[in-house]
């Protein structure tokens, strides 16, 4: 039996079968010829027959997928068919090219053609940068890119995935995740939470674990096994009967003693939204909206940003929903916005920093969101994600101010924000500290990377302290201001206490945690998380200040969280 360690990102202990995340399409060595033997007129008909096979591979998807999946698998399927696609590839064989090289460089043309003619036609051109690698696989024999379709459930094992991933990630197929790279606050493990997958990231060498091979996945051990034991059977069959027990969220967060600290959902469009709602959430506290448009390489348009807007606030009337403006670079690049050949994406231009580099969209984002929110009947707050300086924080006021937007706040995500506070809200009406990336500048680790999940956890007792530093820099002169956490320290019910004990005043999740961290947090006084609060502050490290803390609330191994 073979076991691999990595880190445990989302609860859940489950066996299945391993699909292998395909290996990216690398690109066909330039100028490489036809293959000796092979005259062009037989490399053209194996050409359209790849070209066919991958057409109806997607055309099958389709059949079977639904509502927006459904229209992106149809068109991406008639672009592999696409006969301007083809016919240049075709010639570039004649003239010598192998047929991979071929589809390589007639892809690169035609999607710079649809980029160049902008608006519905632009979009397409991923599309064909998607075929031509599918067509490359197909002429080399080797799986297509992207998550495996099947119609058989499986644990997807990948080295991490992509933002963009999460579009053709179907849950009911998709048993849970594991992968040899990705940290704890990397966009695999938020994917999994916000799917309630089990899923354990940076376990180096499960790369090496053969399709098709049944394994042991403990997503809040972050353990897996391969060939698992009747121990580990019996533990599987536990989970699944806690987890369908565990009493959904009466959608009013607070303490035993009544200390009422709300819980919302953290949302990156309508369709995550109204099922926030459907799940108790008491409000939207981080609303991505760069995830609105992670496809896009031009910007939306006001109208479009508008609506894409209010049906997130349609789907909360009479709640607080918090927008974040675009968060583009680093882990979620948006080519109208950032520049993907920077040395160093995660100390860039990024958040609000792009407004230095690309003036104007902000201020349009602003627009939307005004527009969109004086048609809705949400109570909308608007902010800023990394913003460093109270000079920062205060010219944002400004714009929002200009906009006709009343609430503006803060991401606190960069260190020097949580070190100068009570400066920062000075300017701006209340802050949302972002862990995940607070922890990455602490640590001075990035999030992303698997061998560095130690010290990428928010249990770092220095996180711990900066949040305790904002808490009470918002106190100051009087300020007062609302601080609550939207990053994914939130989701971890045992944090979530402790974050509580800190002083913070709401806390935003994956919708799919709130049953979790409701059910935990009703468990302890307010006096009681801030005994565990200062534990957690006096631990010498991360692994002592979770295990001191989790070994105080009993409940959480009773509920297998
Ligand atoms: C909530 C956060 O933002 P994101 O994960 O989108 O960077 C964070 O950094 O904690
Ligand atoms: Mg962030």
């Amino acid at each position: 039996m073979q076991n691999f360690q990595g880190v445990g990102v989302s609860p859940g202990r489950i066996i299945g079968s391993v699909r292998q995340m395909p290996k990216p399409v690398s690109e066909p060595p330039s100028g490489e010829r036809l293959a000796e033997g092979i005259s062009p007129e037989d490399a053209v008909v194996g050409l359209k027959a790849a070209a066919q096979s991958v057409h109806d591979e997607l055309k099958g998807r389709a059949d079977t997928a639904s509502g927006d999946g459904k229209a992106v698998l149809e068109a991406t399927a008639l672009m592999a068919k696409d006969t301007m696609l083809l016919k240049s590839a075709a010639k570039l064989i004649n003239a010598g090219s192998s047929a991979e090289r071929a589809i390589w460089e007639a892809g690169a043309s035609v999607s710079e053609m649809l980029h160049n003619l902008g608006g519905y036609m632009a979009e397409r051109a991923t599309d064909v940068l998607d075929v031509r690698a599918r067509i490359v696989a197909e002429l080399r024999g080797v799986p297509a890119p992207g998550i495996p379709s099947s119609d058989t459930p499986f644990i997807l094992v990948a080295e991490d995935l992509a933002p963009a991933d999460t579009a053709t990630l179907n849950p009911a197929v998709v048993l849970a995740l594991v992968t040899s790279g990705g940290g704890p606050q990397s966009h695999t493990a938020i994917i999994a939470r916000s799917l309630g997958l089990p899923a354990v990231v940076a376990a180096h060498g499960v790369d090496d674990i053969a399709d098709g091979t049944e394994v042991y996945v403990d997503g809040a051990a972050g353990f897996v096994a391969v060939s698992p034991s009747e121990e580990h059977r019996a533990s599987a069959t536990a989970w699944a009967e806690t987890s369908a027990t565990l009493a959904e969220f009466d959608g009013n967060g607070t303490t035993a003693d009544g200390h009422l600290v709300p819980l919302l959902a953290n949302v990156g469009g309508a369709k995550d939204a109204v099922a926030a709602a459907g799940l108790g959430a008491q409000g939207v506290g981080l609303f991505r909206t760069e995830f609105c448009f992670l496809e896009r390489d031009t910007e939306p348009s006001v109208d479009e940003q508008a609506a894409a807007y209010k049906a997130v606030f349609d789907a909360f009337p009479g709640k607080k929903v918090v927008l974040r403006t675009l968060d583009a670079g680093a882990d979620k690049p948006l080519p109208f916005l950032t520049d993907a050949t920077e040395p160093n994406p995660a100390l860039g231009v990024r958040g609000y920093r792009t407004d230095f580099t690309t003036p104007g969209v902000l201020e349009r984002q602003l627009e939307a969101i005004a527009r969109a929110a004086s048609g809705s009947e949400a109570d909308v707050w608007v902010m800023a994600p990394m913003i460093s300086t109270a000079a920062e924080a205060g010219r944002f006021a400004s714009l929002c101010a200009a906009a006709g937007i009343q609430t503006p706040g803060v991401m606190v995500e960069v260190p020097s924000a949580a070190l100068t506070a009570a400066t920062v809200l000075r300017e701006v009406g209340f802050a949302s500290l972002g862990t995940n990336d607070l922890t990455q500048y602490a640590m001075a680790a990035d999030r992303q990377l698997g061998p560095l999940a130690e010290l990428n956890t928010p249990w770092q007792p220095a996180v711990l302290r900066l949040v305790q530093l904002t808490v009470e820099g918002s106190a100051m002169e009087g300020n007062n201001k609302p601080v609550g956490v939207c990053g994914e320290a939130a989701a971890d019910p045992a944090l979530a206490v402790v974050l509580t004990g800190l002083g913070v005043t709401t806390l935003s999740m994956t919708a799919r945690s709130l049953a979790a961290v409701g059910t935990v947090l009703k468990t302890v006084t307010l006096e009681q998380a801030q005994e565990l609060a200062r534990l957690a502050l006096s631990a010498p490290s991360a692994t002592e200040a979770r295990d001191w803390v989790r070994a105080k609330l009993p409940v959480l191994e009773e509920l297998g969280l």
